[in-house]
Protein backbone atom coordinates (compact mmCIF):
# COMPACT_ATOMS: atom_id res chain seq x y z
CA UNK A 1 0.00 0.00 0.00
CA UNK A 2 3.16 2.21 1.17
CA UNK A 3 3.94 1.52 -2.62
CA UNK A 4 0.53 2.23 -4.00
CA UNK A 5 0.54 5.68 -2.22
CA UNK A 6 4.40 6.65 -3.97
CA UNK A 7 3.22 6.40 -7.03
CA UNK A 8 -0.06 7.69 -6.74
CA UNK A 9 1.50 10.83 -5.09
CA UNK A 10 4.20 11.01 -8.41
CA UNK A 11 1.09 10.55 -10.63
CA UNK A 12 -1.72 13.27 -9.05
CA UNK A 13 1.64 16.02 -8.05
CA UNK A 14 1.02 18.13 -11.18
CA UNK A 15 -2.70 16.86 -11.93
CA UNK A 16 -4.78 17.58 -8.68
CA UNK A 17 -7.31 19.77 -10.81
CA UNK A 18 -8.09 17.05 -13.35
CA UNK A 19 -8.53 14.28 -11.02
CA UNK A 20 -10.62 15.73 -8.78
CA UNK A 21 -13.05 17.46 -12.02
CA UNK A 22 -13.85 13.75 -13.20
CA UNK A 23 -14.72 12.64 -9.06
CA UNK A 24 -16.76 15.83 -9.18
CA UNK A 25 -17.85 14.87 -12.65
CA UNK A 26 -18.56 11.07 -11.44
CA UNK A 27 -20.25 12.60 -8.29
CA UNK A 28 -23.02 14.65 -10.39
CA UNK A 29 -23.67 11.94 -12.86
CA UNK A 30 -24.79 9.80 -10.25
CA UNK A 31 -26.69 12.26 -8.46
CA UNK A 32 -28.54 13.24 -12.11
CA UNK A 33 -29.13 9.60 -12.54
CA UNK A 34 -30.62 8.66 -8.92
CA UNK A 35 -32.37 12.31 -9.01
CA UNK A 36 -34.33 11.06 -12.48
CA UNK A 37 -35.18 7.46 -11.21
CA UNK A 38 -36.83 8.92 -7.95
CA UNK A 39 -38.82 11.71 -10.10
CA UNK A 40 -39.94 9.71 -12.45
CA UNK A 41 -40.88 6.69 -10.26
CA UNK A 42 -43.11 9.44 -8.20
CA UNK A 43 -44.12 11.35 -11.66
CA UNK A 44 -45.82 8.13 -12.70
CA UNK A 45 -47.10 6.73 -9.40
CA UNK A 46 -48.56 10.74 -9.14
CA UNK A 47 -50.25 9.89 -12.48
CA UNK A 48 -51.94 6.81 -11.52
CA UNK A 49 -53.17 7.97 -8.51
CA UNK A 50 -54.34 11.08 -10.40
CA UNK A 51 -55.76 9.04 -13.16
CA UNK A 52 -57.39 7.01 -10.22
CA UNK A 53 -58.86 9.81 -7.87
CA UNK A 54 -59.96 11.74 -11.38
CA UNK A 55 -57.84 14.92 -9.39
CA UNK A 56 -56.15 17.34 -12.04
CA UNK A 57 -52.68 17.07 -11.96
CA UNK A 58 -50.35 19.64 -13.42
CA UNK A 59 -47.54 17.15 -15.41
CA UNK A 60 -45.59 19.89 -17.02
CA UNK A 61 -43.03 20.61 -14.56
CA UNK A 62 -41.97 16.95 -13.90
CA UNK A 63 -42.06 16.14 -17.64
CA UNK A 64 -39.26 19.10 -17.90
CA UNK A 65 -37.20 17.97 -15.20
CA UNK A 66 -37.29 14.46 -16.11
CA UNK A 67 -36.09 15.53 -19.63
CA UNK A 68 -33.56 18.20 -18.07
CA UNK A 69 -31.90 15.52 -15.74
CA UNK A 70 -32.09 13.18 -18.78
CA UNK A 71 -29.64 15.47 -21.31
CA UNK A 72 -27.63 16.16 -17.62
CA UNK A 73 -27.19 12.57 -17.39
CA UNK A 74 -26.02 12.19 -21.02
CA UNK A 75 -23.64 14.62 -21.61
CA UNK A 76 -22.40 14.82 -17.82
CA UNK A 77 -21.54 10.84 -18.80
CA UNK A 78 -19.63 12.37 -21.53
CA UNK A 79 -17.96 14.80 -20.11
CA UNK A 80 -17.04 12.83 -17.20
CA UNK A 81 -15.37 10.03 -19.51
CA UNK A 82 -13.68 12.76 -21.28
CA UNK A 83 -12.20 14.70 -17.81
CA UNK A 84 -11.33 11.01 -16.39
CA UNK A 85 -9.02 9.75 -19.13
CA UNK A 86 -8.03 12.88 -20.02
CA UNK A 87 -6.42 13.00 -16.12
CA UNK A 88 -5.81 9.18 -16.22
CA UNK A 89 -3.31 10.07 -19.30
CA UNK A 90 -2.19 13.12 -17.93
CA UNK A 91 -0.94 11.22 -14.98
CA UNK A 92 0.74 8.27 -16.83
CA UNK A 93 2.72 10.87 -19.03
CA UNK A 94 3.74 11.80 -15.50
CA UNK A 95 4.61 8.84 -14.12
CA UNK A 96 6.64 7.85 -17.63
CA UNK A 97 8.77 11.02 -16.81
CA UNK A 98 9.24 10.27 -12.96
CA UNK A 99 10.20 6.82 -13.94
CA UNK A 100 12.93 7.69 -16.13
CA UNK A 101 14.20 10.41 -13.97
CA UNK A 102 14.52 7.66 -11.86
CA UNK A 103 16.07 4.92 -14.20
CA UNK A 104 18.63 6.67 -16.39
CA UNK A 105 20.65 7.58 -13.38
CA UNK A 106 20.85 3.35 -12.57
CA UNK A 107 22.82 2.98 -15.74
CA UNK A 108 24.68 0.35 -16.75
CA UNK A 109 25.56 -1.01 -12.79
CA UNK A 110 22.17 -0.62 -11.40
CA UNK A 111 19.65 -1.96 -14.03
CA UNK A 112 21.88 -5.03 -14.59
CA UNK A 113 20.02 -6.73 -12.43
CA UNK A 114 16.97 -7.01 -14.44
CA UNK A 115 16.52 -8.87 -17.96
CA UNK A 116 15.62 -6.76 -20.78
CA UNK A 117 12.42 -7.99 -21.19
CA UNK A 118 11.53 -7.28 -17.67
CA UNK A 119 12.72 -3.58 -17.30
CA UNK A 120 11.04 -3.02 -20.83
CA UNK A 121 7.68 -4.24 -19.26
CA UNK A 122 8.07 -2.55 -16.19
CA UNK A 123 8.53 0.37 -17.85
CA UNK A 124 5.43 -0.51 -20.39
CA UNK A 125 2.96 -2.54 -19.58
CA UNK A 126 3.35 -2.02 -15.23
CA UNK A 127 3.57 1.99 -16.15
CA UNK A 128 0.04 1.24 -18.06
CA UNK A 129 -1.61 -0.63 -16.17
CA UNK A 130 -1.38 2.21 -13.58
CA UNK A 131 -3.74 3.96 -15.72
CA UNK A 132 -6.37 2.06 -13.76
CA UNK A 133 -5.03 3.11 -10.62
CA UNK A 134 -7.37 6.53 -11.16
CA UNK A 135 -10.21 5.03 -13.43
CA UNK A 136 -10.80 1.67 -11.72
CA UNK A 137 -10.06 2.63 -8.13
CA UNK A 138 -9.92 5.83 -6.89
CA UNK A 139 -12.29 7.59 -9.03
CA UNK A 140 -14.67 4.86 -8.17
CA UNK A 141 -13.84 4.78 -4.53
CA UNK A 142 -14.10 8.45 -4.09
CA UNK A 143 -17.25 8.38 -5.89
CA UNK A 144 -18.45 5.00 -4.40
CA UNK A 145 -18.19 6.90 -0.66
CA UNK A 146 -20.21 10.50 -1.77
CA UNK A 147 -22.82 8.35 -2.83
CA UNK A 148 -22.65 6.10 0.84
CA UNK A 149 -22.55 9.13 2.34
CA UNK A 150 -24.94 11.94 0.55
CA UNK A 151 -27.68 9.44 -0.70
CA UNK A 152 -29.11 8.09 2.49
CA UNK A 153 -29.16 12.30 3.94
CA UNK A 154 -31.43 13.49 0.93
CA UNK A 155 -33.80 10.06 1.60
CA UNK A 156 -33.80 11.02 5.78
CA UNK A 157 -35.80 13.82 4.69
CA UNK A 158 -38.69 11.41 4.22
CA UNK A 159 -37.91 8.90 6.51
CA UNK A 160 -35.19 8.69 8.93
CA UNK A 161 -35.36 5.52 9.49
CA UNK A 162 -35.32 4.75 5.27
CA UNK A 163 -32.07 7.01 5.27
CA UNK A 164 -30.74 5.03 8.07
CA UNK A 165 -31.83 1.77 6.49
CA UNK A 166 -30.18 2.89 2.96
CA UNK A 167 -27.31 3.55 4.33
CA UNK A 168 -26.64 0.11 6.22
CA UNK A 169 -27.19 -1.13 2.99
CA UNK A 170 -24.95 0.80 0.51
CA UNK A 171 -22.26 0.33 3.61
CA UNK A 172 -22.35 -3.36 3.42
CA UNK A 173 -22.73 -3.51 -0.40
CA UNK A 174 -20.12 -1.41 -0.95
CA UNK A 175 -17.55 -1.06 1.87
CA UNK A 176 -18.40 -4.71 3.92
CA UNK A 177 -18.73 -7.05 1.30
CA UNK A 178 -15.64 -6.09 -0.52
CA UNK A 179 -13.03 -5.88 2.09
CA UNK A 180 -14.09 -9.27 3.50
CA UNK A 181 -13.38 -10.60 -0.31
CA UNK A 182 -10.47 -8.87 -0.84
CA UNK A 183 -8.25 -10.86 1.12
CA UNK A 184 -9.85 -13.70 -1.22
CA UNK A 185 -8.10 -11.74 -4.28
CA UNK A 186 -5.36 -10.51 -3.12
CA UNK A 187 -3.13 -13.58 -4.13
CA UNK A 188 -4.97 -13.90 -7.44
CA UNK A 189 -4.37 -10.43 -8.38
CA UNK A 190 -0.32 -10.89 -6.83
CA UNK A 191 0.41 -13.48 -8.68
CA UNK A 192 -1.06 -12.86 -11.92
CA UNK A 193 1.19 -10.18 -12.04
CA UNK A 194 4.04 -11.81 -11.24
CA UNK A 195 3.50 -13.93 -13.76
CA UNK A 196 2.54 -11.11 -16.34
CA UNK A 197 5.98 -9.98 -15.91
CA UNK A 198 7.35 -13.33 -15.82
CA UNK A 199 6.35 -13.95 -19.38
CA UNK A 200 7.07 -10.53 -20.30
CA UNK A 201 10.43 -11.19 -20.36
CA UNK A 202 10.41 -14.90 -21.93
CA UNK A 203 8.47 -13.52 -24.66
CA UNK A 204 11.18 -11.06 -25.18
CA UNK A 205 13.99 -12.76 -24.35
CA UNK A 206 12.56 -15.58 -26.71
CA UNK A 207 12.32 -12.31 -29.75
CA UNK A 208 15.51 -11.23 -29.67
CA UNK A 209 17.24 -14.45 -29.33
CA UNK A 210 15.00 -16.63 -32.18
CA UNK A 211 17.88 -17.01 -34.35
CA UNK A 212 19.83 -18.64 -31.76
CA UNK A 213 17.07 -20.51 -30.03
CA UNK A 214 16.03 -21.92 -33.83
CA UNK A 215 19.57 -22.81 -35.37
CA UNK A 216 19.84 -24.76 -31.62
CA UNK A 217 16.50 -26.11 -31.90
CA UNK A 218 15.51 -24.65 -28.25
CA UNK A 219 12.27 -23.29 -29.90
CA UNK A 220 10.15 -25.66 -28.66
CA UNK A 221 11.08 -25.42 -25.15
CA UNK A 222 10.96 -21.95 -24.80
CA UNK A 223 7.44 -22.07 -26.36
CA UNK A 224 6.75 -24.30 -23.45
CA UNK A 225 8.43 -21.73 -20.84
CA UNK A 226 5.64 -19.30 -22.54
CA UNK A 227 2.47 -21.40 -22.60
CA UNK A 228 2.95 -22.39 -19.06
CA UNK A 229 3.27 -18.90 -18.01
CA UNK A 230 0.12 -18.01 -20.32
CA UNK A 231 -1.71 -21.00 -18.21
CA UNK A 232 -0.81 -19.78 -15.06
CA UNK A 233 -2.29 -16.12 -15.52
CA UNK A 234 -5.41 -17.77 -17.23
CA UNK A 235 -5.60 -19.97 -14.15
CA UNK A 236 -5.10 -17.09 -11.53
CA UNK A 237 -7.33 -14.51 -13.58
CA UNK A 238 -9.91 -17.23 -13.67
CA UNK A 239 -10.05 -17.15 -10.00
CA UNK A 240 -10.43 -13.33 -9.82
CA UNK A 241 -13.37 -13.72 -12.22
CA UNK A 242 -15.07 -16.23 -10.02
CA UNK A 243 -14.64 -13.64 -6.81
CA UNK A 244 -15.59 -11.39 -8.83
CA UNK A 245 -18.91 -12.54 -9.83
CA UNK A 246 -19.37 -13.67 -5.98
CA UNK A 247 -19.40 -10.05 -4.73
CA UNK A 248 -21.16 -8.67 -7.71
CA UNK A 249 -24.57 -11.73 -7.21
CA UNK A 250 -23.73 -10.49 -3.52
CA UNK A 251 -24.05 -6.70 -4.12
CA UNK A 252 -27.10 -7.12 -6.31
CA UNK A 253 -28.87 -9.70 -3.38
CA UNK A 254 -28.27 -6.53 -0.87
CA UNK A 255 -29.63 -4.25 -2.86
CA UNK A 256 -33.07 -6.11 -3.06
CA UNK A 257 -33.11 -7.35 1.24
CA UNK A 258 -33.07 -3.49 0.75
CA UNK A 259 -35.41 -2.75 -1.25
CA UNK A 260 -37.39 -5.01 0.62
CA UNK A 261 -36.36 -3.51 3.84
CA UNK A 262 -37.00 0.13 2.85
CA UNK A 263 -40.91 -1.41 1.16
CA UNK A 264 -41.75 -2.71 4.42
CA UNK A 265 -40.28 0.29 6.04
CA UNK A 266 -42.33 2.80 3.90
CA UNK A 267 -45.23 1.16 4.23
CA UNK A 268 -45.42 1.23 7.96
CA UNK A 269 -45.10 5.33 7.62
CA UNK A 270 -47.88 5.03 4.84
CA UNK A 271 -50.13 7.92 6.01
CA UNK A 272 -51.66 11.40 4.62
CA UNK A 273 -49.57 13.40 6.99
CA UNK A 274 -46.70 11.04 6.49
CA UNK A 275 -44.96 9.16 2.86
CA UNK A 276 -47.72 9.23 0.42
CA UNK A 277 -47.58 6.43 -2.56
CA UNK A 278 -46.09 8.20 -4.77
CA UNK A 279 -43.52 9.47 -2.27
CA UNK A 280 -42.72 5.47 -1.25
CA UNK A 281 -42.17 4.68 -5.30
CA UNK A 282 -40.18 7.67 -5.35
CA UNK A 283 -37.82 6.28 -2.19
CA UNK A 284 -37.65 2.68 -3.68
CA UNK A 285 -36.53 3.96 -7.17
CA UNK A 286 -34.00 6.27 -5.38
CA UNK A 287 -32.55 3.65 -3.26
CA UNK A 288 -32.48 1.12 -6.67
CA UNK A 289 -30.48 4.22 -8.30
CA UNK A 290 -28.38 4.58 -5.73
CA UNK A 291 -26.89 1.14 -5.71
CA UNK A 292 -25.83 1.74 -9.09
CA UNK A 293 -23.62 3.62 -7.58
CA UNK A 294 -21.55 1.62 -5.01
CA UNK A 295 -21.67 -1.22 -7.27
CA UNK A 296 -18.33 -0.52 -9.09
CA UNK A 297 -16.89 -0.12 -5.41
CA UNK A 298 -16.47 -3.70 -5.33
CA UNK A 299 -14.29 -4.17 -8.44
CA UNK A 300 -12.24 -1.35 -7.38
CA UNK A 301 -11.15 -2.27 -4.19
CA UNK A 302 -10.74 -6.27 -5.66
CA UNK A 303 -8.25 -4.19 -7.75
CA UNK A 304 -6.76 -3.15 -5.13
CA UNK A 305 -3.95 -6.06 -4.29
CA UNK A 306 -2.80 -6.18 -8.34
CA UNK A 307 -2.76 -2.35 -8.75
CA UNK A 308 -0.40 -2.62 -4.95
CA UNK A 309 1.76 -5.26 -6.78
CA UNK A 310 2.24 -3.03 -10.15
CA UNK A 311 3.05 -0.37 -7.77
CA UNK A 312 5.58 -2.43 -5.96
CA UNK A 313 7.17 -3.31 -9.16
CA UNK A 314 7.84 0.04 -10.68
CA UNK A 315 8.99 1.49 -7.12
CA UNK A 316 11.55 -1.28 -6.32
CA UNK A 317 13.07 0.48 -9.54
CA UNK A 318 12.85 3.84 -8.71
CA UNK A 319 13.94 3.20 -5.51
CA UNK A 320 17.20 1.19 -6.53
CA UNK A 321 20.25 2.42 -4.72
CA UNK A 322 22.24 4.28 -6.80
CA UNK A 323 25.33 2.63 -7.71
CA UNK A 324 27.77 5.94 -7.31
CA UNK A 325 25.63 8.29 -5.67
CA UNK A 326 26.22 11.77 -5.63
CA UNK A 327 28.29 13.26 -3.26
CA UNK A 328 27.24 16.69 -1.15
CA UNK A 329 31.04 17.12 -1.48
CA UNK A 330 30.98 18.33 -4.79
CA UNK A 331 34.64 18.70 -5.74
CA UNK A 332 35.66 20.60 -9.04
CA UNK A 333 38.34 19.02 -11.09
CA UNK A 334 41.60 21.51 -11.57
CA UNK A 335 43.17 20.28 -14.68
CA UNK A 336 42.58 16.51 -16.24
CA UNK A 337 45.49 14.79 -14.94
CA UNK A 338 43.71 10.95 -14.25
CA UNK A 339 45.49 9.08 -11.25
CA UNK A 340 44.59 5.60 -10.21
CA UNK A 341 45.52 4.62 -7.02
CA UNK A 342 45.59 1.12 -5.58
CA UNK A 343 42.02 0.45 -7.25
CA UNK A 344 40.47 -2.75 -6.44
CA UNK A 345 37.21 -3.63 -7.93
CA UNK A 346 34.91 -6.41 -8.96
CA UNK A 347 31.54 -6.78 -10.48
CA UNK A 348 29.00 -7.25 -7.32
CA UNK A 349 30.11 -9.85 -5.34
CA UNK A 350 32.24 -11.82 -8.01
CA UNK A 351 35.86 -12.27 -8.39
CA UNK A 352 38.30 -8.95 -7.88
CA UNK A 353 38.81 -7.65 -11.37
CA UNK A 354 41.24 -5.09 -10.42
CA UNK A 355 43.47 -5.26 -7.78
CA UNK A 356 45.26 -2.40 -6.41
CA UNK A 357 45.82 -1.00 -9.93
CA UNK A 358 47.72 2.24 -9.84
CA UNK A 359 47.94 4.65 -13.24
CA UNK A 360 48.93 8.42 -13.86
CA UNK A 361 47.62 9.51 -17.35
CA UNK A 362 49.19 13.17 -17.37
CA UNK A 363 47.08 16.52 -18.25
CA UNK A 364 47.24 16.14 -22.22
CA UNK A 365 49.06 12.89 -22.75
CA UNK A 366 47.27 10.15 -24.28
CA UNK A 367 48.06 6.52 -22.90
CA UNK A 368 46.98 3.08 -24.32
CA UNK A 369 46.16 -0.16 -22.11
CA UNK A 370 46.21 -3.39 -24.44
CA UNK A 371 46.79 -7.07 -22.80
CA UNK A 372 45.06 -10.33 -23.05
CA UNK A 373 40.86 -10.30 -23.18
CA UNK A 374 39.21 -10.12 -19.95
CA UNK A 375 41.64 -8.40 -17.69
CA UNK A 376 39.45 -5.24 -17.24
CA UNK A 377 40.46 -2.66 -19.46
CA UNK A 378 36.99 -1.58 -20.49
CA UNK A 379 36.18 -1.94 -16.59
CA UNK A 380 38.35 0.70 -16.20
CA UNK A 381 36.40 3.08 -18.68
CA UNK A 382 33.67 2.16 -16.70
CA UNK A 383 35.12 3.36 -13.52
CA UNK A 384 35.70 6.46 -14.57
CA UNK A 385 32.78 7.56 -16.24
CA UNK A 386 31.49 7.05 -12.87
CA UNK A 387 29.20 3.93 -13.33
CA UNK A 388 30.72 1.70 -10.90
CA UNK A 389 31.83 1.95 -7.59
CA UNK A 390 35.50 1.41 -6.80
CA UNK A 391 37.40 1.08 -3.54
CA UNK A 392 40.93 2.82 -3.51
CA UNK A 393 41.19 6.41 -5.39
CA UNK A 394 40.32 7.90 -8.62
CA UNK A 395 40.85 11.46 -9.40
CA UNK A 396 40.43 13.76 -12.03
CA UNK A 397 42.16 16.96 -11.34
CA UNK A 398 43.20 16.10 -8.09
CA UNK A 399 39.30 15.38 -7.35
CA UNK A 400 37.81 12.05 -6.33
CA UNK A 401 35.75 10.81 -8.58
CA UNK A 402 32.94 9.56 -6.42
CA UNK A 403 33.29 13.36 -5.12
CA UNK A 404 32.66 15.32 -8.77
CA UNK A 405 29.14 15.65 -9.78
CA UNK A 406 28.03 13.24 -12.64
CA UNK A 407 27.04 15.49 -14.79
CA UNK A 408 30.78 17.69 -14.71
CA UNK A 409 32.09 14.65 -14.99
CA UNK A 410 30.04 13.88 -18.42
CA UNK A 411 31.15 17.28 -19.63
CA UNK A 412 34.61 16.60 -19.18
CA UNK A 413 34.27 12.77 -20.59
CA UNK A 414 33.91 11.76 -23.98
CA UNK A 415 33.94 8.14 -24.23
CA UNK A 416 33.79 5.42 -27.33
CA UNK A 417 32.51 2.37 -25.52
CA UNK A 418 33.43 -0.96 -26.42
CA UNK A 419 29.65 -1.68 -27.50
CA UNK A 420 28.24 1.33 -28.12
CA UNK A 421 24.40 1.72 -28.87
CA UNK A 422 22.76 3.50 -31.82
CA UNK A 423 19.60 4.36 -31.40
CA UNK A 424 16.53 3.06 -34.41
CA UNK A 425 16.88 6.95 -35.80
CA UNK A 426 19.44 8.03 -38.70
CA UNK A 427 22.88 8.62 -38.68
CA UNK A 428 22.03 12.32 -38.44
CA UNK A 429 20.22 11.70 -34.97
CA UNK A 430 22.70 9.59 -33.73
CA UNK A 431 25.54 11.62 -34.52
CA UNK A 432 23.63 14.68 -33.25
CA UNK A 433 23.11 13.36 -29.89
CA UNK A 434 26.70 14.26 -29.09
CA UNK A 435 25.74 18.08 -30.03
CA UNK A 436 22.54 18.70 -30.96
CA UNK A 437 23.23 22.18 -32.16
CA UNK A 438 26.36 21.36 -33.94
CA UNK A 439 26.29 23.01 -37.64
CA UNK A 440 26.78 21.25 -41.24
CA UNK A 441 30.43 22.07 -41.03
CA UNK A 442 30.99 20.36 -37.92
CA UNK A 443 29.16 17.18 -38.61
CA UNK A 444 31.27 16.92 -42.19
CA UNK A 445 34.31 17.46 -39.69
CA UNK A 446 33.32 14.77 -37.54
CA UNK A 447 32.64 12.15 -40.07
CA UNK A 448 35.78 12.72 -42.09
CA UNK A 449 37.43 12.15 -38.85
CA UNK A 450 35.93 9.31 -38.48
CA UNK A 451 36.41 7.51 -41.82
CA UNK A 452 32.67 7.54 -42.43
CA UNK A 453 32.15 10.93 -44.96
CA UNK A 454 32.83 8.64 -48.07
CA UNK A 455 30.45 6.00 -46.97
CA UNK A 456 27.65 8.50 -46.04
CA UNK A 457 28.29 10.52 -49.40
CA UNK A 458 27.33 6.96 -51.31
CA UNK A 459 24.18 6.21 -49.50
CA UNK A 460 21.21 6.97 -51.54
CA UNK A 461 19.64 8.64 -48.14
CA UNK A 462 22.92 10.32 -47.22
CA UNK A 463 23.23 11.05 -42.85
CA UNK A 464 19.32 10.73 -43.40
CA UNK A 465 19.72 6.99 -43.79
CA UNK A 466 18.40 4.71 -40.84
CA UNK A 467 20.47 2.69 -38.81
CA UNK A 468 17.58 -0.12 -37.47
CA UNK A 469 17.24 -0.87 -34.28
CA UNK A 470 20.12 -1.33 -32.09
CA UNK A 471 22.75 -0.44 -35.31
CA UNK A 472 21.13 -3.32 -37.17
CA UNK A 473 20.73 -2.25 -40.63
CA UNK A 474 24.92 -1.07 -40.45
CA UNK A 475 28.06 -3.20 -39.66
CA UNK A 476 30.21 -3.49 -36.73
CA UNK A 477 32.80 -1.32 -37.99
CA UNK A 478 30.21 1.79 -39.32
CA UNK A 479 28.27 1.70 -35.98
CA UNK A 480 31.70 1.93 -34.30
CA UNK A 481 32.75 5.17 -36.62
CA UNK A 482 29.52 6.90 -36.36
CA UNK A 483 30.09 6.18 -32.46
CA UNK A 484 33.39 7.91 -33.15
CA UNK A 485 32.03 10.44 -34.75
CA UNK A 486 29.20 11.53 -32.30
CA UNK A 487 32.36 11.52 -29.48
CA UNK A 488 34.09 13.98 -31.85
CA UNK A 489 30.92 15.94 -31.86
CA UNK A 490 30.58 16.01 -28.26
CA UNK A 491 34.04 16.85 -27.72
CA UNK A 492 35.71 17.31 -24.40
CA UNK A 493 38.91 17.76 -22.58
CA UNK A 494 39.51 14.02 -21.74
CA UNK A 495 38.37 11.35 -24.53
CA UNK A 496 38.13 7.40 -23.43
CA UNK A 497 38.22 5.29 -26.90
CA UNK A 498 37.61 1.51 -26.02
CA UNK A 499 38.87 -0.89 -29.25
CA UNK A 500 37.86 3.08 -31.51
CA UNK A 501 38.68 1.03 -34.69
CA UNK A 502 37.78 -2.32 -34.63
CA UNK A 503 35.84 -3.91 -36.92
CA UNK A 504 37.88 -0.97 -39.68
CA UNK A 505 39.61 -2.86 -42.37
CA UNK A 506 43.49 -1.78 -42.27
CA UNK A 507 43.46 1.30 -44.75
CA UNK A 508 40.64 2.89 -43.16
CA UNK A 509 41.98 2.50 -39.47
CA UNK A 510 45.00 4.39 -41.15
CA UNK A 511 43.10 6.75 -42.17
CA UNK A 512 41.18 7.22 -39.01
CA UNK A 513 43.87 7.03 -36.22
CA UNK A 514 45.89 9.88 -38.41
CA UNK A 515 42.98 12.21 -38.28
CA UNK A 516 42.80 11.32 -34.96
CA UNK A 517 46.28 12.50 -34.28
CA UNK A 518 45.36 15.84 -35.20
CA UNK A 519 42.06 15.89 -33.63
CA UNK A 520 42.98 14.45 -29.54
CA UNK A 521 46.03 16.82 -30.07
CA UNK A 522 46.01 18.04 -25.84
CA UNK A 523 43.45 16.03 -25.26
CA UNK A 524 43.96 13.40 -22.30
CA UNK A 525 43.26 10.56 -23.62
CA UNK A 526 43.08 6.66 -22.44
CA UNK A 527 43.02 4.51 -25.26
CA UNK A 528 42.46 0.49 -25.12
CA UNK A 529 42.85 -1.72 -27.83
CA UNK A 530 44.22 -4.93 -29.49
CA UNK A 531 45.25 -3.32 -32.78
CA UNK A 532 48.91 -2.46 -33.21
CA UNK A 533 47.94 0.64 -36.08
CA UNK A 534 45.44 2.35 -33.38
CA UNK A 535 47.98 1.64 -30.33
CA UNK A 536 50.18 4.22 -32.39
CA UNK A 537 47.57 6.76 -31.70
CA UNK A 538 49.55 6.76 -27.97
CA UNK A 539 52.37 8.49 -26.49
CA UNK A 540 52.78 5.18 -24.06
CA UNK A 541 51.42 1.90 -24.11
CA UNK A 542 50.99 -0.31 -20.88
CA UNK A 543 50.29 -4.10 -20.94
CA UNK A 544 47.83 -5.25 -18.46
N1 LIG B 1 28.72 -6.42 -16.40
C1 LIG B 1 29.53 -7.39 -15.95
N2 LIG B 1 29.13 -8.17 -14.93
C2 LIG B 1 29.94 -9.14 -14.46
N3 LIG B 1 31.15 -9.40 -14.93
C3 LIG B 1 31.61 -8.65 -15.95
C4 LIG B 1 30.81 -7.60 -16.51
N4 LIG B 1 31.52 -7.02 -17.49
C5 LIG B 1 32.69 -7.67 -17.56
N5 LIG B 1 32.73 -8.65 -16.63
C6 LIG B 1 33.88 -9.52 -16.36
O1 LIG B 1 34.94 -8.71 -15.89
C7 LIG B 1 36.16 -9.12 -16.43
C8 LIG B 1 36.85 -7.94 -17.10
O2 LIG B 1 36.07 -7.57 -18.22
P1 LIG B 1 36.51 -6.38 -19.18
O3 LIG B 1 35.47 -6.22 -20.21
O4 LIG B 1 36.86 -5.20 -18.37
O5 LIG B 1 37.83 -7.00 -19.83
P2 LIG B 1 38.70 -6.46 -21.03
O6 LIG B 1 40.10 -6.49 -20.57
O7 LIG B 1 38.19 -5.15 -21.51
O8 LIG B 1 38.42 -7.60 -22.10
P3 LIG B 1 38.42 -7.47 -23.71
O9 LIG B 1 39.83 -7.17 -24.13
O10 LIG B 1 37.95 -8.81 -24.15
O11 LIG B 1 37.46 -6.38 -24.06
C9 LIG B 1 35.86 -10.27 -17.37
O12 LIG B 1 36.16 -11.47 -16.68
C10 LIG B 1 34.37 -10.18 -17.62
O13 LIG B 1 33.81 -11.45 -17.76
Amino acid sequence: MKDLATLFQAMASRQWSWLVAGIVAGILVIAANVTLMAVSGWFIASMAVAGVTKVAFNYAVPAAAIRGLALIRTLGRYAERLVTHEAAFRMLADLRSWMFERLIPLAPAGLEGYAGGDLSGRLRADVDNMESLYLRIVAPIATGFAVILLAPCALALFSPAAGLALFAALFAAGVVLPLATRKMAAAPGERSVQLAGELRTVVTEGLQGAEELLLLGASAEQAHRVELLYAGIVKEQRRLGSINGIVIATVTATGGIALAALLAIGATELSPSGITGPELVMMLLYAAASFEGVAPLAAALQAVPASAATAGRLNELATAPHPVPESAANCVPEGHEIVFRDVCFSYGAGAEVLNNFSLTIRDGSRVALTGRSGRGKSSIVELLLRFRPYRGSITIGGAELRDIDSRAVASLITAVPQRPHLFNSSIRDNILLGAPDADSNRIREALGDSGLAGWVDGLPDGLDTAVGVAGSAVSGGEAKRIALARSLLHDSPIFLLDEPTEGLDGETERMVVERLQRRLAGKTVLLISHRPACLALAERVIRI
